[in-house]
């Protein structure tokens, strides 16, 4: 595509359109839109790159691409998003190692669905399942956005078609998780979503913090704040595993501002340091203690959940705790479930170091424990924790800030657990700190915005 001029439309006139402060939503309307933009990948012709090697092994530097693709066509209900920053989840670590399944089967079965759905079935996917922009282009049937808006962008695909989704969007069967199990994702210069996926970029916050929170802070919302979760309440005691981590931090401070009481698993002194500044005072730093919850492969040993079952009452002066915060799975689970209290409940989103499972059923059906499966978060969700963050009730936790150029070495630190709460990537941002419309609200709460900054 041309400009008037005779000039080939680049992501660069897209940047000064965004960094005009006289730009308009007229402008960015009329604004052409490049053929191709540079977009993070992993590619459907590497999927066995990895076969036979360890988990930890897998390194998504080798697997991680930066290329030219093209701008996808527009659909109804979609809107085209000119990216700043971006986040690393592990949902792109996974993608990247191609486990537990290579994502390119998700994109086969979404390109099945419809005419439409058939442009994400490509022998590329770009990953990325947050952002933080302005709107380009919004498609038919689109009046809440319109080009110019800056936003950030949840992860929740939905087709909406079945009636099973209409009383909590997760439970659609068409539910996708966007730039996992879509194509067009946000580690990109430029990400397609459904308007439905958006929400206000909080106006305090540059684009690259805007963009840390999005996936991790929504799951934590809905897995334990909201009732479809674990319903904390005020005076909670809740254990959280990977409490510095990137959903451990944001749990962390939902337990906080809920008034409940977090017990913060951490494994080194310096993550147990993060968890005090948040405002933690109950942390266990699980390697300095040496748990060992396995003896073997296939052997737990309930002596040691017993040991972190007695650790946790000297740090809540007796009490068991009511909420666990699961994720680590395997490793973890059956320790978990030992030390809920009576009635207690564990919710879990993940099982980072194995799916299959292993607990003493005595301990959950004698106790009246009651085990919660919980994954990212509806519209709604996702909305009340983007407005906490706006409010600056919940902050975001970015600890560094990579280049597009450099993703493969972001991901590589969320694989081997190098890195502290979330990892951001600059995309169309040509530098950190751009994009804040708010400086008074921005100075009450710089200490908070940049707890994790650079340790
Ligand atoms: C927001 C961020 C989130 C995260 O980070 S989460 C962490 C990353 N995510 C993951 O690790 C998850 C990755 N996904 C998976 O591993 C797989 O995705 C699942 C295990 C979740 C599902 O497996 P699958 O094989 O894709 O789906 P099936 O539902 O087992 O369907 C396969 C066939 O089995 C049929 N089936 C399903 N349930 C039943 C049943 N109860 N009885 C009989 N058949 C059943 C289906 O219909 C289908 O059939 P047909 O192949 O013909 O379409
Ligand atoms: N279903 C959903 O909607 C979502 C699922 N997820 C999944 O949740 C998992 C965690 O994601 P996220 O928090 O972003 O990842 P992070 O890596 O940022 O944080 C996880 C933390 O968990 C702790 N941890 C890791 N392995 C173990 C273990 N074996 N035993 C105890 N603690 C462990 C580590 O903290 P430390 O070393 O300090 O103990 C680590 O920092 C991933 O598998 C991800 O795919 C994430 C978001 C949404």
């Amino acid at each position: 595509m041309r400009i008037a001029g005779g000039n080939t439309v680049t992501t660069k006139d897209i940047l000064d359109a965004i960094q005009s402060p006289d730009s308009t939503p007229a402008d960015f309307a009329a604004l052409p839109l490049p053929e191709s933009y540079r977009a993070i990948t992993v590619h459907k012709d590497e999927t066995e790159m990895f076969a036979g090697l360890e988990t930890r092994d897998k390194d998504p530097r080798k697997s991680i691409h930066l290329d030219d693709v093209a701008l996808p066509e527009l659909g109804p209900g979609e809107a085209l998003v000119a990216v700043m920053a971006s986040s690393v989840n592990y949902n792109s670590v996974w993608t990247s190692i191609f486990e537990p399944l290579s994502t390119f089967g998700f994109l086969e079965r979404y390109g099945r669905l419809s005419e439409l759905t058939k442009r994400h079935d490509l022998p590329y996917h770009i990953i990325g399942s947050d952002l933080a922009g302005v709107v380009l282009r919004t498609g038919p049937g689109v009046n809440a956005w319109k080009p110019g808006d800056e936003v950030v962008a949840h992860c929740l695909s939905v087709e909406l078609e079945s009636s099973d989704g209409h009383n909590d969007t997760m439970l659609d069967p068409e539910q996708r998780i966007w730039g996992f199990e879509t194509n067009f994702g946000g580690l990109a210069e430029i990400a397609l979503v459904k308007s439905n996926q958006l929400m206000p970029k909080p106006d305090h916050l540059s684009w690259e913090e805007a963009a840390a929170p999005g996936l991790v802070n929504s799951t934590a919302y809905r897995q334990l704040v909201s009732r479809n979760g674990a319903g904390m309440k005020q005076g909670d005691n809740v254990l959280i595993w990977g409490a510095s981590g990137g959903l451990g931090s944001y749990a962390t401070q939902f337990a906080l501002a809920g008034g409940a009481n977090p017990i913060c698993v951490v494994s080194s002194p310096q993550k147990a340091d993060i968890c005090r500044a948040m405002g933690a005072e109950a942390i266990i730093d699980r390697n300095a203690e040496g748990y060992k919850f396995w003896k073997n492969e296939h052997e737990q040993d309930p002596r040691e959940w017993k040991r972190f079952g007695k650790r946790i009452r000297e740090l809540t002066g007796g009490e068991d705790v009511d909420i666990v915060f699961e994720h680590p799975g395997r490793e973890t689970f059956g320790a978990s479930v030992y030390v809920t209290r009576k009635g207690g409940t564990i919710v879990t989103c993940a099982s980072t170091s194995g799916y299959n499972h292993e607990y003493d059923n005595r301990y959950l059906w004698m106790s009246l424990k009651r085990i919660i499966g919980s994954h990212f978060a509806n519209y709604r969700e996702a909305w009340e924790a983007n407005r906490l963050v706006a409010k600056g009730k919940i902050h975001p936790t970015l600890s560094k800030v990579y280049s597009l150029e450099e993703t493969g070495q972001a991901a590589y630190d969320v694989h081997r657990n190098l890195h502290q709460g979330k990892v951001g990537v600059l995309c169309l941002a040509p530098e950190e700190g751009l994009g804040v419309r708010d400086e008074e609200m921005r100075a009450k709460h710089i200490d908070a915005i940049n707890r994790f900054r650079n340790i």
